[in-house]
């Protein structure tokens, strides 16, 4: 793992927090996008080497309008940026980790992604994440 490419944070309003995140910053995010196939809306802010990622819910269903629901606004999971992500995605299962998808999936920012699930990381969601372009 290379550096934590970015944190996502579950907002309920993107336009809301983005202002929030502006005066916090200092900074405008610096692009928008949704990610359909996870049904997240989606702005980034970047903060040195790494990114903050605010998500917001694109439809009932997605798993960040559960998130708020169950706890509340806040860090929703870690995105840690890789060279390989199917060399990590065996490394990582064969040292005990439970993979929530084993093939890579479409992410924001012209990613491929693959989480690990919380209960097998002490509670905290992991993302890895690879550029489409490495
Ligand atoms: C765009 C992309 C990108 O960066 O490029 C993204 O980030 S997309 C980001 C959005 N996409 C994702 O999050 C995809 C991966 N996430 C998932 O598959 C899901 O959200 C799971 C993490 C498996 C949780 O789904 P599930 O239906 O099981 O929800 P649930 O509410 O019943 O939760 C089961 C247990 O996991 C915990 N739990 C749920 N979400 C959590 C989170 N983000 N961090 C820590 N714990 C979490 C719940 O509190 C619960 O714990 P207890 O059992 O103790 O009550
Ligand atoms: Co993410």
């Amino acid at each position: 793992m290379r550096k934590i490419e970015h944190i996502g944070i579950a907002v309920k309003d993107l336009k809301t927090s983005n202002a929030l995140f502006k005066r916090l910053l200092g900074s405008e995010h610096y692009k928008e996008e949704e990610v359909a196939g996870e049904g997240v809306n989606t702005s980034f802010f970047q903060v040195g080497e790494t990114k903050i990622e605010l998500l917001e819910a694109s439809r009932e269903d997605s798993p960040i309008s559960k998130f708020i629901e169950k706890k509340s606004e806040g860090i929703h999971h870690i995105a840690f940026d890789v060279e390989d992500i199917h060399a990590e995605v065996l490394r990582l299962k064969a040292a005990g980790f439970e993979i929530l998808n084993e093939t890579p999936k479409d992410g924001a920012d012209n990613k491929l992604v693959v989480f690990l699930h919380p209960r097998s990381t002490n509670g905290m969601l992991v993302e890895l994440c690879q550029n489409k372009n490495n």
